[in-house]
Formats: structure tokens, sequence, C-alpha cells
């Protein structure tokens, strides 16, 4: 697989003393517990009334409603770790409300039908044939030869297996992260917006600092529709910057 090279690259060999800072939260109350439980049945419920493909619809909901992050200027949505699709749901109808033709594409690693409107690729975020891939996508829903800078809003809800020791997940996020954030510095328009989950931990000052050199303006939220216990949460990162190189924001040449 083409690689993106020292961006993204899986690090290892942790000290002790970072393994530490990663424990889990113990003793959490009963009370918390089953208010979570509700807030899932609650979610599981309401996306099966709405036809969602999984309760993830609500936090993309609560992040709009709170950042109006989908908007009438909107043409070009990429929706990363996609499957099985209720954000490009989400999306689609939010930009029909609006009364706009958006084009909505949706890419995952795994196989995934796209829902309606929307348009899937299947793909490793961190393949450099990836990125091209996507690329060709918007510049023929574009109908243009300009190479790059197409799309309005890049929205990621990437995570891998998750595998119960926070250390290793928070630094598998990481690395989907800057996946994301490359791709956004290539091809998303100058003012255009992110969404981008994480896995907190000791390395997301580092995501927050490189999210900050590209946009004016950075939001943390741990959206409600969030089980508490879970250690994902969301940049909301606004208007896009003009000028900021991928070496000044990954320190590569
Ligand atoms: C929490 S799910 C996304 C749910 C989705 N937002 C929805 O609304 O249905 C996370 C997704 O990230 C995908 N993913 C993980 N690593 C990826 C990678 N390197 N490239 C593309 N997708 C990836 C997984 O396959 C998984 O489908």
């Amino acid at each position: 697989m083409n690689r993106l090279g020292n961006v993204g690259r899986r690090r290892h060999g942790m000290s002790s003393q970072l393994v530490s800072c990663y424990r889990f939260k113990t003793g959490s109350s009963s009370s918390t517990r089953w208010l979570d439980r509700q807030k899932k049945d609650i979610c599981s419920k309401e996306s099966k009334l709405h036809n969602y493909r999984s309760r993830a619809a609500f936090k993309l909901i609560e992040i709009d409603k709170k950042y109006r992050i989908f908007e009438k200027k909107t043409r070009n949505i990429l929706d990363l770790g996609s499957a099985p699709g209720a954000w490009s749901q989400v999306a689609a109808e939010r930009m029909n409300k609006l009364g706009v033709e958006a084009n909505i594409l949706g890419v995952d690693l795994l196989p995934s039908s796209p829902p309606k409107g929307t348009h899937f690729l299947q793909g490793n975020i961190l393949s450099k044939r990836t990125h091209k891939e996507i690329n060709e996508f918007f510049s023929r829903a574009t109908d243009t030869t300009n190479v790059g800078l197409h799309i309005d809003l890049v929205v990621s809800d990437m995570m891998a297996n998750t595998s119960g020791i926070s250390a290793n997940d928070h630094l598998a996020s990481m690395e989907l992260c800057d996946g994301a954030l490359l791709l956004a510095m290539n091809l998303l328009k100058e003012g255009g917006t992110m969404v981008i989950k994480f896995f907190s931990g000791c390395e997301e000052h580092i995501l927050q600092w490189r999210l900050s050199l590209t946009f004016h303006k950075v939001f943390r939220m741990k959206p409600n529709a969030s089980r508490s216990e879970s250690k994902e949460m969301y940049f909301i990162c606004k208007r896009k910057k003009s000028s900021t190189s991928v070496s000044e924001v990954f320190g590569t040449t």
C-alpha cells in the first residue's frame, strides 16, 4: 500500500510513564452507566424511527445544531470513515433542506452502499491513491480540470477497531486524524470547514496545535449522543486559512 510517509505513521515504543497517563477511568457511578444506557436506547430507537443507518447520525446532528456546518454555500462534502452511512444520510438530508444539490462522497475501508443522493468510494485514507481518487471524484463532479481545493466540508468519524487499550486506541486515532488533516490541507477550500473525531489522550494537544495552524477557529465538543465513558471527542474547525504549508504543520520536508 502507498502509505503517507512520515505523516500518519503508527507510533511505537511508548514509555511506561506515557502509558500510565492513559489508564481507564474507574469507579464510574451506576447512575452514569444508567444514564448512558438510556441515552443509547433513546438514540437507537430514534435512529430506527428516522431510518438512519446508525445512531452516529445524532452526533453530527448535534454538531450541526451548534456550529452550523452545513451552509447554503456548501457544494462538495467529503465524509471520511462513512460506513455504514449515517453521516452521509444526515449530510444529504441537511443539504436537501437547504435546497442545495451537493456532491457528497463517503469513503471507508469497508464496503458500503451509498445512501440516496450520495456516492461512495472504498479506500484507505492513509493511502495516497485514495487521496488521488477523492480529488478525481470532485474534479469530475465540479466539471473542472483544476487539481485540488474543491471541497467545502470534510467530516471525519474515522476510528480503527478499538482494542480496549486506550493508549493504543488513542495513537491509532491520531494516525487517522493526521491522514484526514493532510487530505484537508490539500483538498479543502480556503474558508472551508472540518469536523474530526479523535480519541482523547496524551497527543491530542499536538493535533489541536496542528488544526489551529490550519484553521482560524477550532472548537472541541463531546456530543450528548456520545457515551460519556467513551474517550471519543470532536474538533470542529472553521475557516481554513489560505497559506499553511504541510511542512509547517507536520514538520516534514
Ligand atoms: C464509527 S465508524 C463511522 C460511522 C459513520 N460515521 C456513520 O455515520 O455511519 C468508523 C469508520 O471508520 C472507518 N475507518 C477506519 N480506518 C479507516 C481508514 N484508514 N480509511 C478509511 N476508513 C477508515 C471504519 O471502517 C469504520 O467504518
